[in-house]
């Protein structure tokens, strides 16, 4: 559903995107993160047609994003990272307006718009003055506004920025629906936990440069991020403790009073041999549990300007 092929912007003669290339499939929730002026609104402003690329081509359902601008607008809604909203309207008459400049039929928008504001979560607010809306709210108005003209694509950049974290609950909510519709969305965030629950793909960027991409586990495994293997015993944790640190792959044991953590490089099957080994001792185990590590560990080991592959 988007395409990217070597896409490069330079503003003057500051390199801001370096040859990004990118291949996300419909239906798809792909995160794009990185810290900020990683370049990510740049990307999304080249792939809502408000931009030109230096080079490069970026394609939304087939179409080139340079030659076919009309044909792409027609298949996305994009809401930029700031933006700003008529105040003087009330929520309704706010979304007639962008339906009736998208040339949908007012009977159709009486339709639509309740619709849309129910999916947004906003129906108790359907004539209230859009100046009287809260952040969330009108952040969430504004997600309503991209999708009246139904778009297969989302690009939302920073969707859930200074939202606190019941309205970043809501939106995260709203999002998930919104995949379930079949949308493909692309989302930009340099808050990562926000993103980790809904996100099928992460693409990372940083200084203009796709630093990592596919799916959150294969990154995770591809940068060998250490897992930790968190043990509880009912007793004799230290001689556990001290047994471990003679095993392969295992980098160092640590141990308080919730257990005992291991800090491991191998793989699975590595690992569950380890899990056999740890059996073998005889030592009552109650648990024995890889620690979830998460997109912000990812981002971290990436983004923390060490050599990388
Ligand atoms: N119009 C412009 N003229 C000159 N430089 C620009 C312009 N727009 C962006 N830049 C620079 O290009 C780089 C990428 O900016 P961009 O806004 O794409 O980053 P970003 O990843 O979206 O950052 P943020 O998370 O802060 O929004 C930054 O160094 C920024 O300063």
């Amino acid at each position: 559903m988007i395409e990217i092929h070597n896409l490069s912007k330079k503003y003057g003669t500051f390199h801001a995107l370096k040859d990004i290339s990118l291949h996300i499939e419909k239906g798809t929730v792909f995160g794009f993160v990185g810290p900020n002026g990683a370049g990510k609104s740049t990307t999304m402003s080249i792939l809502a047609t408000l931009m030109l690329p230096t080079s490069g081509v970026a394609k939304v359902g087939g179409y080139d994003v340079t030659q076919h601008p009309k044909e792409v607008r027609k298949r996305i809604g994009y809401m930029p990272d700031f933006f700003g909203v008529y105040d003087q309207l009330k929520s309704t008459e706010y979304l007639h307006f962008y339906g009736a400049s998208y040339g949908i039929p007012r009977a159709e928008r009486e339709q639509l718009i309740p619709q849309l504001l129910e999916l947004v979560n906003l129906s108790d607010k359907a004539d209230t003055y859009v100046d009287s809306l809260s952040r969330g709210m009108k952040q969430r108005l504004c997600l309503a506004r991209c999708l009246v003209h139904d778009p297969d694509v989302l690009i939302l950049d920073e969707p859930a920025s200074g939202l606190d974290p019941r309205a970043r609950i809501e939106m995260r909510e709203i999002l998930k629906e919104l995949k379930l519709m079949g949308k493909t969305i692309i989302i930009s965030s340099h808050i990562l936990p926000e993103l980790a629950e809904m996100v099928d793909e992460i693409g990372v960027i940083e200084h203009g440069e796709m630093v990592a991409q596919g799916k959150v586990a294969d990154i995770q495994s591809r940068l060998r991020v250490k897992k930790v293997i968190h043990i509880r015993t009912l007793e004799r944790e230290e001689e556990l403790a001290e047994k471990l640190r003679d095993e392969l792959h295992v980098t160092s044991v640590l141990t308080d009073n919730t257990g005992v953590h291991v800090h491991y490089s191998g793989d699975d099957v590595q690992q569950s041999a380890l899990l056999r080994q740890v059996v073998s001792w005889e030592i009552p185990i109650v648990s024995f549990q890889e620690a979830q590590s998460n997109l912000e560990d990812v981002f971290l080991e990436i983004t923390k300007g060490g050599p990388r592959e």
